[in-house]
C-alpha cells in the first residue's frame, strides 16, 4: 500500500530562537514495490525526512497516509506503523548490542511478540536472505568486518518483516568493494523479496545504477522527483546544489555536443561506453558498404 506525505513540514525547536525548518512542504507517495533514492548534499533534509516516514518524527504541519490512514489520527497505532517500515539508520552496527548475533537478531522479532521458536526461524530466515555466514551467528557482533556488521545490522531490522525498508547511508565508511557488495544486496532484496526499498545517500554516482526514481532533496525541499534520467536532465541544478550527476551524464551531454547523439539509458560510464563502441560499429558498416 502507498505511502503519501502531504504538504510536510518539519522545524527543529519550533518557536525558539534556534528554530531550524529541515522539511518545508514536502509532498510524495511511495508506492508498493518501488525502488528509491532520496538524494541530498548534508543537512538537506534526507534523515529527518526518513524519520516521518515510519513516525518517528510528527510533522510540524502536514499529513502523512500509510494506506488510507492518517497516522496522526488519534487512535492510529505508531508502534504497528514503525514495525512495518523498518528503518536501518546511519551505522546501523552501533546498535547491535546482544552478545551474539543470532541473539541480536531475535532481539526484534521477540520484541514484537512472537514466540521463542517464532523469533528464532524470522532471525534464521533474515540472516539468510542477507547472506550472512552460519558460522558467524555464534560470534560476538563486536568481532566482525564493517561489511558483516552492516548485513547483521539489516538482517537485524528484515528479521521484523517489513513492508518497507529504508536504509539511511548503509554504506557510509565502507570502502569501495563493501559499498557494492551491500548494494547489490539491497537490490537483491528489492527484487527477489519484492520489498519496497528507500535508499538515503549523498551520492547519486553510487545509487544510480540501482534505484527506478530519485529524490533530491535541497534545503528541506524535494527539488526533483522522477527516474535518474529524468532528474539527472537537471545536471545544471544539480551542480549548483552542490550534487555532481554520474559521470555518465557528462559523457553523453558532451558527445551530444560534439554531435553524436546517443539516446541512452545508461547510468554507469561502462554502460555507456559499450553502447558507443556498439554505435560506432554500425557507422564503419555502414560506411564501407556504402564505399563499394
Ligand atoms: N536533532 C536536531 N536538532 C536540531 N537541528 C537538527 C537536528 N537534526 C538535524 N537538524 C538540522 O536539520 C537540517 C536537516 O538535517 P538532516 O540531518 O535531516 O539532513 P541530512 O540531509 O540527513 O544530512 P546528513 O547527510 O549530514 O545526514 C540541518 O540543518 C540540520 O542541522
Amino acid at each position: 500500500m502507498p505511502l503519501r506525505l502531504e504538504h510536510v513540514t518539519y522545524s527543529y525547536s519550533p518557536g525558539t530562537a534556534y528554530e531550524i525548518k529541515a522539511l518545508d512542504d514536502v509532498s510524495l507517495t511511495i508506492d508498493d514495490d518501488s525502488f528509491v533514492g532520496i538524494i541530498g548534499h548534508t543537512g538537506s533534509g534526507k534523515s529527518t525526512l526518513v524519520q516521518h516516514l515510519n513516525g518517528l518524527l510528527r510533522a510540524t504541519e502536514g499529513k502523512i497516509y500509510w494506506g488510507d490512514q492518517d497516522i496522526y489520527a488519534p487512535d492510529y497505532q505508531l508502534r504497528k506503523l514503525r514495525l512495518e517500515i523498518g528503518m536501518v539508520f546511519q551505522y546501523p552496527e552501533h546498535q547491535l548490542f546482544e552478545t551474539t548475533v543470532f541473539e541480536d537478531i531475535c532481539f526484534g522479532p521477540k520484541n514484537q511478540g512472537l514466540s521463542l521458536e517464532d523469533a528464532k526461524k524470522a532471525a534464521e530466515e533474515a540472516l539468510e536472505l542477507v547472506h550472512f555466514p552460519k558460522r558467524l551467528y555464534e560470534n560476538s557482533p563486536f568481532d566482525l568486518s564493517g561489511g558483516q556488521k552492516r548485513r547483521a545490522a539489516i538482517a537485524g531490522v528484515l528479521a521484523m518483516r517489513p513492508r518497507i525498508l529504508i536504509l539511511d547511508e548503509p554504506t557510509a565508511g565502507l570502502d569501495p568493494r563493501g559499498r557494492d557488495e551491500i548494494l547489490d544486496l539491497v537490490r537483491e532484496l528489492h527484487e527477489q523479496s519484492k520489498i519496497t526499498v528507500i535508499l538515503v545517500s549523498h551520492s547519486m554516482e553510487d545509487v544510480a545504477n540501482y534505484v527506478d526514481r530519485i529524490i533530491v532533496m535541497d534545503e528541506g525541499r524535494a527539488r526533483f522527483d522522477g527516474s535518474p534520467k529524468e532528474v539527472f536532465a537537471h545536471y545544471r541544478e544539480l551542480e549548483a546544489m552542490g550534487l555532481a550527476a554520474p559521470q555518465v551524464t557528462y559523457l553523453v551531454h558532451d558527445l551530444a555536443e560534439a554531435g553524436f547523439d546517443l539516446a541512452t539509458d545508461a547510468t554507469t560510464v561502462e554502460e555507456a561506453r559499450a553502447e558507443i563502441l556498439k554505435n560506432f560499429a554500425g557507422k564503419d558498416q555502414e560506411a564501407s558498404c556504402s564505399d563499394k
